[in-house]
């Protein structure tokens, strides 16, 4: 039965929402103001962002972009507001340095209480922050914390040597569950060690425990016991697809889809940085300097204190936290897979890195030996190319002035951005753009391709831990490509994948062994 409230309030919701979702877009759509409809692309795009916001949320959305560049050309419309540019002219236009665009409202959905250097839109407030983070970040300031990087990857190794499991027969493909173990699950781990090391100068022991279990604290000081690892991906997923979204919509977004996990899960990865930089703030008693990105955020370089409030503080360190472990670890991931597929890269590889090592005993490298090696680095570049970690297409915004991208004028405060996936597929960058070809950076014609190469995106909102993740890249690949041969669980075997901010892939199972050269400890 029908009460009188439900008699009055169901109509007036539905009319609400056939208002909203389908007569003002159509009304938009005819108006045309912006004159958007001269650009190709799927129909219901043009009438709503619920096709990008459904597209992204199923994990869709770099495949169904690259489709309808493939059908419709260099520009196509995926949203009312919203125009997807796969050329490289555009990369520059829209992210070189100087561009007038600005970060999209989409950074906004992903915003705490605080906005931290990713997620600023405002020019000024980034310039502001990333000084900051520059001089943490610097090529001199990255390499003095290798010792912690060769420190864990020690400890990687202590780990999979007892995992390591007799050699195989040759002829053999297919392998048990008790002879696997989960390579993304560890790397993962290791990459969360290295983040909180050069983060907090702290010992997260997340390999050495061989788990993520950890204790998190609220700013209120309750702590509990979680696996922050496994809340990344579902927050990330709701974020980021909320973000496409009308920003007005923005709020009661988040009240229609509070059933979502992930919004628990982000409160589990901020109290894991609240307990972090709470340890980390007491360690300061000491009054001992560490030199870590901590200090980089709160010191001038004369060691004045710069008075952060507690609350950005948190938000910048799980930025760096979640930037600096996700991105690599689907690197990590996606570098070993090619690797195992293509055995001839792996020998290749492990020929050029076994001169690196000073003797048998050695197990982890020393980065000046290693890195200027250029199939190491071929190998690192063609899986960013193959795979860009990041694949989400950058969202900017156009000034109200409107600016020209690739040659067109676009009006202002319109949605612009750059499929990396797509850029980096395109036949006419990079020949056979599907195969995996390391070769393909070698040489002069190998640095001539850097330049349609764009996996850390450009500008001034490039990535700011380029120069880290090369040196942590290029250790642990070098490392155990020397110590390990790898084996997939079968022939057949490909990776699950969860697409949100970066392309994740669920748990890789491998089989290792000792290398007969790699001495037995
Ligand atoms: C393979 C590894 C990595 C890839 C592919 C990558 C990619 C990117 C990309 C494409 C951006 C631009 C994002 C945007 O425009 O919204 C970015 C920004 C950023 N990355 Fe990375 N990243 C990697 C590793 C790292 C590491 C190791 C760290 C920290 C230790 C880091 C920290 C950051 C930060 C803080 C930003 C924001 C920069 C700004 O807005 O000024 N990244 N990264």
């Amino acid at each position: 039965m029908f009460t009188p409230l439900t008699q009055v309030f169901l109509p007036l919701a539905l009319s609400g929402l056939v208002i909203t979702w389908i007569i003002v877009p159509t009304i938009r759509y005819f108006l045309d103001r912006k004159r958007l409809r001269q650009y190709p692309g799927p129909l219901p795009a043009a009438f709503t962002d619920l096709w990008m916001m459904y597209k992204h949320y199923t994990g869709g959305r770099t495949k169904s972009i690259h489709e309808l560049h493939k059908k419709y050309g260099k520009i196509v419309r995926v949203g009312p507001e919203s125009l997807s540019f796969a050329s490289l002219e555009a990369v520059k236009d829209i992210h070189g340095h100087g561009t007038a665009a600005f970060k999209d409202k989409f950074y906004t959905s992903l915003a705490g209480d605080h906005r931290q250097l990713l997620d600023s839109i405002d020019k000024e407030q980034h310039a502001k922050k990333r000084k900051l983070f520059a001089a943490a970040f610097a090529q001199k300031s990255v390499e003095e914390k290798e010792h912690n990087v060769r420190e864990d990857i020690q400890e990687l190794i202590n780990q999979w040597d007892k995992l390591a499991s007799p050699q195989p027969p040759a002829d053999q493909t297919v392998f048990q569950p008790h002879e696997l173990i989960d390579a993304r699950r560890w790397l993962n781990l290791l990459m969360l060690d290295l983040a909180g090391d050069f983060a907090f100068s702290m010992k997260l022991g997340f390999v050495a425990q061989g788990d993520d279990l950890t204790t998190c604290e609220t700013i209120r000081g309750e702590k509990y016991l979680a696996h922050p690892e496994a809340s990344i991906n579902p927050n990330l997923q709701i974020i980021s697809t909320l973000g496409y979204a009308r920003s007005s919509f923005f709020k009661i977004n988040r009240k229609l889809f509070s059933w979502h996990r992930g919004w628990k899960d982000g409160d589990i990865i901020t109290d894991f940085i609240t307990h972090l930089v709470k340890t980390r703030l007491s360690a300061d008693a000491d009054g001992k300097e560490r030199s870590d990105f901590f200090h980089a955020l709160n010191y001038t370089r004369d060691g004045v204190p710069i008075g952060m409030e507690m609350g950005e503080l948190i938000q910048e360190c799980s930025l760096l936290m979640v930037a600096g472990s996700e991105t690599t670890t689907c690197a990590l991931q996606n570098i070993f897979h090619y690797l195992i597929r293509n055995p001839r890269c792996m020998e290749t590889l492990y020929e050029e890195v076994a001169t690196a090592f000073d003797d048998e005993d050695e197990v982890v490298p020393a980065y000046d030996r290693i890195k200027f090696l250029p199939y190491l680095r071929a190998v690192i570049d063609e899986t960013l190319r193959h795979r860009p970690s990041l694949a989400i297409a950058l969202p900017r915004v156009t000034p109200p002035e409107g600016m020209s991208i690739a040659g067109v004028w676009v009006p202002g405060n319109t949605t612009v951005s750059t499929p990396t996936w797509t850029i980096h597929h395109d036949p006419e960058l990079f020949e056979a753009p599907f195969e995996f070809r390391p070769e393909r950076w070698l040489g002069e014609s190998g640095a001539h391709l850097q330049t349609s190469f764009v996996p850390f995106s450009t500008g001034a909102r490039a990535c700011v831990g380029r120069n880290m993740a090369y040196m942590e890249l290029s250790l642990i690949v070098a490392t155990l490509v020397h110590r390990y041969h790898f084996a997939l669980s079968s022939p057949d075997w490909e990776p699950t994948i969860y697409e949100t901010m970066v392309i994740k892939s669920g748990p890789m199972p491998v089989k290792i062994w000792r290398r007969a050269s790699a001495k037995a400890s």
